[in-house]
C-alpha cells in the first residue's frame, strides 16, 4: 500500500473518543446544529414584520417574499449535497458555507439599521432601496447557507459513527431533532422580545438590528464551535464528482435502453441495468439505492403540505380565538412554539417508551411504517383543526356574501328615529343607540326615510360589503361609513369613535383630531383593558374599557361629554369577542408533532441508513426537497384562493394525505431495506476489489504497530 493510499485509509477508519458509546465529536454538531438552527428559526421570526413594518410592504407580498424564502432554504440542499459528495466533501462545506450563512446574517442585520440611510434623522429610512438590496442579499446568502449545510451536518454527524454504533446513531439523529428544536424555541420567544425594544442613534424604534444581530452572532457561535471539533471528526474524502458519474450513469442507461428498444434484445431485471456496457456494476448498484428511495420520497411532499399551514392557517384560526390562559395571554403567532415545546417532550417519550414498547408486544414497527402511520397522524390533526373551525364558525358573525350588503344604523340625533330602508325594514332606533346588528340586504341602491322629519336620501351600498350609517345631530346629512368586514388581525381588537360633541376632540390612539359629527377610522388595540383620554384643549376626561380578543366596537360620543365627565359614551359591539379558547388547538398540534416525530426524525435516520457511503448528503437534499415542494404547494394553494368554508379546506388536505398515505404505505411495501456497505462489499468483492473491511483491519492493524513501535522507543528511552 501506498503512503498516500494509507493516509487516506487511516483518515477514514479513524478510531475516534468515546463518551457512554458515543463519539465526543457530535458534542460539536449538535451544538452547532443548535446555535444555527436558534439562527435561522429566530431571523424567520421576525422576517415577517421586518417586511411588513420597516420595509412597509402589504400583507400580501410581505407573505409570498416570506414563503419564497423558506422554499429557497429547502431547495438550496442540492447544492449543498453536491459540493459536499462531488467536490469539498462535508467538513469543509460546511465550514465554507457557514461563512457564507454568517456574512448574510450580518448584511440582513446591517439592512435593518433605519440610520444608514436616515439622513434627515426623522426617524424613518430615506433610501428604502438600499434596505431592500441588502436585505435580498443577506436573505439569499442566508438561504444558500443554511440549505447548503443543512444535508451535509446530518449526514456529518452520520459519519461520526463506526459499525458497532448503529443504536447510537439512532439516538443521534433524535437529539439532532432535539436541537433543532431547542434551539428554535429558544429563539422564537428571545427575537420577538428583543425586536420590541426601542433603539437607534438618532431616533427610537423597534429594535430590528438587535432581533436580526443576535441571530446572526449565534451563527458565527455556531462556526465557531464546529471549527472548534475539527481534530475529532472522521472525515471522509469525495470520492470524485460523483454526482456528474450518477447523471452521465442514468443518462447513459436511458439511452441504451431506447437503442435496444426492439422486443429481439432480452428484457434486462433493472432498467438501470442497459449502463452494464459502460458503467462498473458498483456505480450501478449505488445509483440503484438512490433512485428507489427517491423514489419512495415522491408522495412525502403532502406532509409538508399540511405542516407547513401551522404557520399560516393554523395561526389565522388562532386569531379567531380567545387566548386568555387566565395566569397569562398568548398571542396567536406564539401559540406555533406548542410545536417545538412538544417536540422536546415527545421525542424522548417515543424513543424510550413508546417504541421499545411496541418492539416489546412483538410488533414490527419498521422506518417506512412508522413514517405511514406518522401522515394519518397528521392527518388526523387537520379533522381536529375542521373540528375546531366549525365551532369557531358558529360564533362567527355572518358576513355578507359578494351579492349582499349590510347596514348598521347609528342615531346620534338627540331624539329617538323611525328608520325605514328601502320602503320595507323600518327600525326604531333611540338617540346615541345603533340598530341592533347589521341588516342584510340584497341588493346595493337604498333609499333611508326618517319617518318623522320626512327626510329621505338614497344611497349606494357595497356588494360584499358591511357599513354604516351615522345620522348626526342634523339628520339631513346622514352619510354613510364602511365597516370592517372581518376579524381584527393577529386578534387584536378595532375601535373607532364617532364624535357628537359639538368641536374638535382629541382622543389617544386616533391618529389625528376627530371633527364634530364625524366617524373615525379604526385603530387598533390589544387585548386588556385599556384606557381613552378625550380632550378638547380646555377639557378632558378619560374612561375604559376591556377587551378581549378580534372584536370591534365603535364609541358614541354624546354633546353632553364632559358634564358626564366621559359616562355617558355608549359603546356599541360591531364583531363580538372572540368566545373559543385557543386551548382547544392543542389537541391538534399534539398529534401533527406526534406525526412530525414519527414522520421526520425516522426520515431523517431512513434517509442516512440507505445512501451509498459516497452519496449521504445527496440523500439528505432529497429528503429536505420534499420540504421544499410541501411549501411550494401551499404557495400556490395560498395563491388559488380556498374552499369557502375553512373547515372544508381543513377536511380536503386530511383526505388528501390519507390517500397519499395509502399510496406510499403501498410503495413501502415493495421496499426491501439494504445495508448499503454490505452491498458495496459484496460488489467489490465480486469485482476483485480490496474490501473496505479488510481495508480497515489493515489499518487499524498498522495504526497498532505504529503505536507498539512508539511505546517500545518510548519504554527504551526512559530505560537510558
Ligand atoms: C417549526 C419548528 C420550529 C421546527 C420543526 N419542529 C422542525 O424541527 N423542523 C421543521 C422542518 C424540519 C425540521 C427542521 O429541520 O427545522
Amino acid at each position: 500500500m501506498t503512503d498516500e493510499k494509507m493516509d487516506e485509509t487511516k483518515k477514514k477508519t479513524k478510531k475516534t473518543a468515546e463518551c457512554c458509546g458515543f463519539p465526543v465529536s457530535i458534542f460539536f454538531i449538535v451544538v452547532n446544529e443548535f446555535c444555527e438552527r436558534f439562527s435561522y428559526y429566530g431571523m424567520r421570526a421576525v422576517l415577517v414584520l421586518y417586511f411588513r413594518y420597516f420595509l412597509l410592504w402589504d400583507d400580501d407580498l410581505a407573505t409570498s417574499i416570506y414563503h419564497a424564502f423558506v422554499a429557497l432554504c429547502y431547495l438550496t440542499p442540492i447544492m449543498g449535497a453536491i459540493i459536499a459528495d462531488s467536490w469539498l466533501g462535508k467538513f469543509k462545506t460546511i465550514i465554507y458555507l457557514s461563512v457564507v450563512y454568517a456574512v448574510g446574517q450580518v448584511v440582513m442585520a446591517v439592512s435593518t439599521i433605519h440610520d444608514i440611510t436616515d439622513t434627515d434623522r426623522d426617524g424613518t429610512p430615506n433610501n428604502f432601496t438600499l434596505h431592500i438590496a441588502l436585505s435580498m442579499l443577506g436573505l439569499i446568502l442566508i438561504a444558500l447557507g443554511t440549505g447548503g449545510i443543512k444535508p451535509c451536518v446530518a449526514a456529518f454527524g452520520g459519519d461520526q459513527f463506526q459499525e458497532h454504533q448503529s443504536r447510537q446513531l439512532n439516538t443521534f439523529f433524535s437529539v439532532f431533532y432535539l436541537c433543532i428544536n431547542g434551539g428554535s424555541l429558544l429563539s422564537t420567544l428571545i427575537t420577538p422580545v428583543l425586536r420590541a425594544q426601542e433603539c437607534g442613534i438618532h431616533t427610537q424604534q423597534q429594535c430590528y438590528p438587535l432581533a436580526f444581530g443576535v441571530p446572526a452572532a449565534l451563527m458565527v457561535v455556531s462556526l465557531v464551535v464546529f471549527i472548534s471539533g475539527s481534530g475529532m471528526y472522521v472525515k471522509t474524502d469525495p470520492e470524485g464528482n460523483i454526482i456528474w458519474a450518477v447523471c452521465k450513469c442514468i443518462g447513459f442507461a436511458i439511452k441504451n435502453r431506447f437503442r435496444h428498444r426492439s422486443s429481439a434484445h432480452p428484457k434486462r431485471e433493472h432498467w438501470m441495468d442497459w449502463a452494464n456496457e459502460k458503467y462498473d456494476k458498483l456505480l450501478i448498484a449505488q445509483v440503484k439505492m438512490v433512485l428507489k428511495v427517491l423514489f419512495l420520497y415522491i408522495p412525502l411532499p403532502m406532509f409538508w403540505t399540511l405542516f407547513d399551514q401551522k404557520g399560516s392557517r393554523w395561526t389565522l384560526q388562532a386569531t379567531t380565538m380567545s387566548g386568555d390562559f387566565r395566569a397569562f395571554i398568548l398571542q396567536p403567532d406564539q401559540m406555533q412554539t406548542v410545536n417545538p415545546i412538544l417536540i422536546l417532550t415527545m421525542v424522548p417519550i417515543m424513543d424510550r417508551i413508546i417504541f421499545p414498547l411496541i418492539k416489546k408486544c412483538g410488533l414490527d414497527f419498521s422506518p417506512l411504517k412508522r413514517m405511514t402511520v406518522g401522515m394519518l397522524f397528521a392527518a388526523m390533526a387537520f379533522v381536529c383543526a375542521a373540528l375546531v373551525q366549525i365551532e369557531i364558525d358558529k360564533t362567527l358573525p355572518d358576513f355578507p356574501s359578494s351579492s349582499e350588503s349590510q347596514l348598521k344604523v347609528v342615531n346620534m340625533f338627540n331624539s329617538s328615529l323611525n328608520v325605514t330602508i328601502s320602503h320595507k325594514d323600518t327600525l326604531l332606533i333611540d338617540s346615541l343607540e345603533s340598530s341592533a346588528g347589521y341588516v342584510t340586504l340584497d341588493h346595493q341602491e337604498i333609499t333611508v326615510s326618517l319617518n318623522s322629519s320626512g327626510i329621505t336620501k338614497n344611497f349606494s351600498l357595497i356588494a360584499g360589503g358591511r357599513q354604516t350609517l351615522i345620522i348626526p345631530s342634523d339628520p339631513s346629512v346622514m352619510y354613510l361609513k364602511e365597516d370592517i368586514k372581518s376579524k381584527p388581525r393577529e386578534g387584536r381588537n378595532a375601535v373607532r369613535f364617532v364624535n357628537g360633541w359639538t368641536a374638535v376632540l382629541n382622543i389617544t390612539n386616533l391618529e389625528s383630531n376627530l371633527e364634530p359629527t364625524v366617524i373615525s377610522n379604526y385603530s387598533l388595540v390589544a387585548q386588556g383593558t385599556r384606557k381613552f383620554v378625550l380632550s378638547n384643549g380646555a377639557q378632558s376626561c378619560e374612561f375604559s374599557q376591556t377587551f378581549g380578543f378580534g372584536s370591534s366596537y365603535t364609541f358614541l360620543i354624546p354633546s353632553t361629554l364632559f358634564s358626564t365627565d366621559c359616562k355617558s359614551i355608549k359603546a356599541v359591539e360591531d364583531i363580538q369577542p372572540n368566545s373559543v379558547h385557543m386551548a382547544l388547538q392543542i389537541p391538534q398540534y399534539f398529534l401533527i408533532t406526534t406525526g412530525e416525530v414519527l414522520f421526520s426524525v425516522t426520515g431523517l435516520q431512513f434517509s442516512y441508513s440507505q445512501a451509498p457511503k459516497n452519496m449521504k448528503s445527496v440523500l439528505q437534499a432529497g429528503w429536505l426537497c420534499t420540504n421544499a415542494v410541501g411549501n411550494i404547494i401551499v404557495l400556490i394553494v395560498a395563491e388559488l384562493g380556498k374552499l369557502p368554508k375553512q373547515w372544508a379546506e381543513y377536511l380536503l388536505f386530511a383526505s388528501l394525505l390519507v390517500a397519499v398515505s395509502v399510496i406510499f404505505s403501498v410503495m413501502a411495501y415493495f421496499y426491501t431495506y439494504i445495508d448499503p456497505a454490505e452491498v458495496e462489499a459484496q460488489i467489490r468483492s465480486e469485482l476483485g476489489f480490496e474490501p473496505e473491511e479488510e481495508k480497515k483491519k489493515e489499518t487499524l492493524e498498522m495504526e497498532d504497530k505504529d503505536k507498539d513501535q512508539q511505546n517500545e522507543q518510548e519504554v527504551k528511552q526512559t530505560k537510558i
